[in-house]
């Protein structure tokens, strides 16, 4: 028997609800093996981020080392990746050991405004990582910080977006619509095919964490063998059921429930 597996290079957050937390829950409910490398502890709660204490890029080369030489990888994840020197180590980790999908959330700041990675990191992830990537997953602000364009007000200019990220060389981007002013419109595109994945828009307060949670259920479903329209598909129900449910802990953002999608079916 094979046991699918995804290794999560991310950034702890102690309030459960984002970072590897999120990547650990979300593919135990999808029946996913993770294993993590750590780039940063966050004090961090649904009120927002406290403090951030990064892994130095030597302890996180000794992490990438100790899963890969023994456990291997089916699928990479990266999330908080703190720095240039954090994505330098990510890129040789993933040419040492040649692996070969590669699933980039890139968090650049928090939805409460902290940077998570500094701006030569920016840089690093365009120039080195995302060459590298087989599905990125930005958000909106992401998108905008990295293409340096206005916002999108029409799904024909979230459309747009997603075709320039694709510049960048990725082999397929998927730009996810949380922050769009009306449906939760996700734009799929590999270069050819461009498909819209689309939900009503919820109301809801408990919504921390969705990005990380959206994108290690994508790189679960392809660790388990999907390919990557559907992988993404039953992410995107995934993670709508998660927010339809999401959990009331905390005094602010509380998380979404990684329970919810299993118990609805
Ligand atoms: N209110 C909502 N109703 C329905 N779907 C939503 C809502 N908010 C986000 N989503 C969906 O959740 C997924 C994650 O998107 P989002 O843009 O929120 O990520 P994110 O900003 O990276 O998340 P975070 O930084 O909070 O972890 C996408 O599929 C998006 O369409
Ligand atoms: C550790 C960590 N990673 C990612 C995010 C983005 O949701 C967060 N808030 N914290």
């Amino acid at each position: 028997m094979t046991i699918p597996k995804i290794l999560s290079v991310a950034g702890s957050d102690s309030g459960g609800g984002a970072g590897i937390q999120a990547d650990i829950k979300t593919s135990q409910e999808l029946g996913v093996f993770s294993t993590t490398a750590i780039t940063a502890l966050t004090a961090q709660n649904t009120m927002g981020v406290q403090e951030v204490f990064p892994v130095s890029t030597e302890f996180l080369k000794a992490q990438l080392e100790a899963v890969l030489s023994d456990i291997g990888t089916d699928v990479l994840k990266t999330g908080m990746l703190v720095s240039e020197g954090h994505i330098q180590v990510v890129c040789d980790a993933i040419d040492t050991y040649s692996i070969k999908r590669v699933v980039v959330d890139p968090v650049i700041a928090s939805t409460s405004g902290s940077d998570l990675l500094n701006e030569a990191g920016v840089k690093a992830l365009k120039e080195m990582l995302l060459p590298r990537t087989t599905i990125f997953t930005p958000n909106i602000p992401e998108a905008l910080r990295l293409t340096e364009t206005h916002e999108p007000v029409t799904v024909a200019d979230l459309k747009k977006l997603a075709v320039q990220l694709y510049q960048f060389g990725p082999t397929i981007v998927v730009l996810k619509g949380g922050h769009f002013n009306g449906d939760a419109v996700d734009v799929f595109y590999d270069g050819s095919r461009l498909e819209l994945l689309t939900e009503e828009r919820m109301q809801r307060t408990n919504t921390h964490g969705t990005g990380c949670t959206f994108a290690s259920a994508i790189a679960a479903e392809l660790a388990k063998g999907s390919i990557p329209f559907e992988a993404v598909k039953l992410a995107k129900a995934f993670i709508t059921e998660a927010i339809r449910y999401g959990l009331p802990i905390g005094k602010g953002n509380g998380p979404t429930n990684h329970a919810a999608y299993k118990q609805s079916r």
